[in-house]
């Protein structure tokens, strides 16, 4: 497959980053409120994180070697924001007390190697971002944009009080476009996506055709759901909705794609790493609320050894590729049970420290590195990975023409010095246009399953996205 953005240049980035108190005034509460246009970058869990305004530079790619491309492309870029930004303060200045998060991307990727949809780096022009209550901001130019290099060439750099009259403006402009109404949009109907609801029965039938045939262990199936609606969607409602609903979870914006995953492929902070896997799945519709509810979870989930096994080579899958790169590795052999609001899940959440690293300085490999080698895990592929994935490619694609796109790839933002987040596209959808959302959700497949209760499965599933449009589903309550 080609590669068209391995011969974008990169940007010559300068950055600077400073304490702020979050610009639109409500401290502690407000980032989804930055959340006007449905344009922004997003990363928010529990209230926190960091929200993307504008846009600096941006590249794509696709194909086998997008993560090695897209990792190029932002060394180089950042190798230049070293450079250019030296005599700034830039936040790896540890005694500031700031994040080392500057320059920031946020990035998508898709899931198949085959897949012609581009995966993407957006450097955003602002960062805000808050952290332990803490808010901060930056601003990241590309010199050799047209509005900056003449100034750039006379010595100029991005500095504190220049980057705050920008932001205004940029706010300001996006208050102006900012045409929600701010509720769920009305004339919603959701219809079968290219994989219906009866080729996703017969494409796990066959799975398990396969599995029992000795092919392979397990097997991840997807399929896809569309919602249409007469008014525009509300994209900065959605996500917003989101990050109130699934505090827990991470709720993401990129290009088009949106969602909230409870699923973190991998973290890296300084020398440490941790993900939490997921697999292993019960709805919460219908189940006992309260402890009788844990206590229903429990029984179903860790003591049921169909969901078991289909976790514990979930972890496995993780585990196994990502110890080489540590010179520790944690991950407890007993799952727990995560209470979401729309399903329980197994989770196990793995700590490694990373060989190459000492406390925050590192020479071995960064966020992006790692993604590329435990992308994709059985969490969302298969056991073992390439006989998955290529049946994935025949019972998802070939026969019904599913392109899982950025569904269930790595998204979420680098650092400059190897730091990130990366979470696994889930619980997600894509806005293909301002009266279309494409939903998806996909459900681990063993011997012992039932392609009925997969199914229904992928409806508990899609559930957090479509109640955030505003689809009237019932909706678990919080424990
Ligand atoms: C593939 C999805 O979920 C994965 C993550 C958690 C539990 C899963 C399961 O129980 O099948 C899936 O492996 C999805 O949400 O579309």
């Amino acid at each position: 497959m080609s590669n068209p953005g391995s011969a974008a240049p990169a940007p010559r980035l300068a950055s600077c980053t400073y304490a702020a108190p979050l610009p639109n005034g409500t401290d502690g509460a407000g980032l989804a409120d930055l959340l006007t246009t449905g344009s922004e970058s997003a990363w928010i869990r529990d209230g926190e994180g960091m929200v993307g305004l504008g846009t600096a530079a941006r590249y794509g790619t696709t194909g086998p070697g997008r993560f090695e491309s897209a990792r190029r492309w932002w060394m180089a870029a950042t190798e230049a924001e070293a450079a250019e930004s030296a005599g700034a303060r830039r936040s790896t200045v540890p005694d500031d007390g700031l994040p080392r998060r500057s320059p920031l991307a946020f990035a998508a990727f898709a899931f198949s190697d085959d897949s012609p949809v581009e995966s993407v780096l957006l450097v955003p022009e602002f960062v805000v971002g808050l952290a332990h209550g803490r808010s901060w901001l930056t601003w990241q130019v590309d010199l050799d944009a047209p509005e900056y290099a003449e100034r750039a060439a006379a010595g100029w750099r991005p500095g504190r009080a220049e980057a705050e009259q920008r932001l205004a403006g940029l706010l300001a402009e996006a208050a102006g476009r900012e045409s929600g109404s701010g509720t769920p949009a009305h004339g919603l109907e959701l219809s079968d996506g290219t994989l219906s609801q009866e080729g996703y029965r017969a494409a796990v039938a066959r799975g398990v055709q396969q599995i029992e045939a000795g092919a392979l262990t397990k097997l991840v199936l997807a399929r896809d759901a569309v919602v249409r609606s007469t008014d525009p969607v509300d994209v900065p409602h959605v996500l917003r909705t989101l990050t109130v609903q699934y505090r827990d979870c991470w709720t993401y914006a990129v290009g088009g794609l949106i969602g909230s995953t409870p699923e973190m492929l991998v973290k890296v902070d300084g020398d440490t790493a941790r993900a939490r896997v997921l697999a292993g799945t019960l709805d919460r519709d219908g189940a006992p609320e309260g402890a009788a509810g844990s206590d229903y979870a429990g029984q179903m989930l860790s003591e049921n050894p169909k969901q078991r096994h289909e976790h514990q080579l979930a972890v496995d899958s993780l585990t196994e590729r990502l110890e080489p790169f540590t010179t520790s590795l944690d991950a407890p052999d007993e799952p727990f049970v995560l209470e979401l609001p729309n399903v329980w899940h197994l989770a196990t959440d793995v700590t490694a420290r990373l060989v190459g690293a000492q406390g925050t300085r590192r020479t071995g490999p960064g966020a992006l590195a790692l993604t590329e080698v435990l992308h994709p895990t059985a969490a969302v592929c298969g056991t073992p990975r390439e006989e998955a994935a290529a049946l994935i490619g025949e019972l998802e694609s070939a026969d019904h023409g599913l392109d899982r796109g950025l569904f269930a790839g790595p998204v979420g933002w680098l650092d400059g010095n190897g730091n990130g987040e990366f979470g696994i596209a889930l619980r997600g959808a894509v806005v293909e246009d301002a009266h279309t959302v494409r939903l998806y959700a996909g459900c681990g497949i063993v011997a012992a399953s039932d392609p009925e209760s997969e199914l229904a499965e992928t409806h508990a599933k899609m559930r957090p996205m479509l109640q955030a449009l505003g689809l009237d589903l019932k909706l678990a309550p919080r424990a």
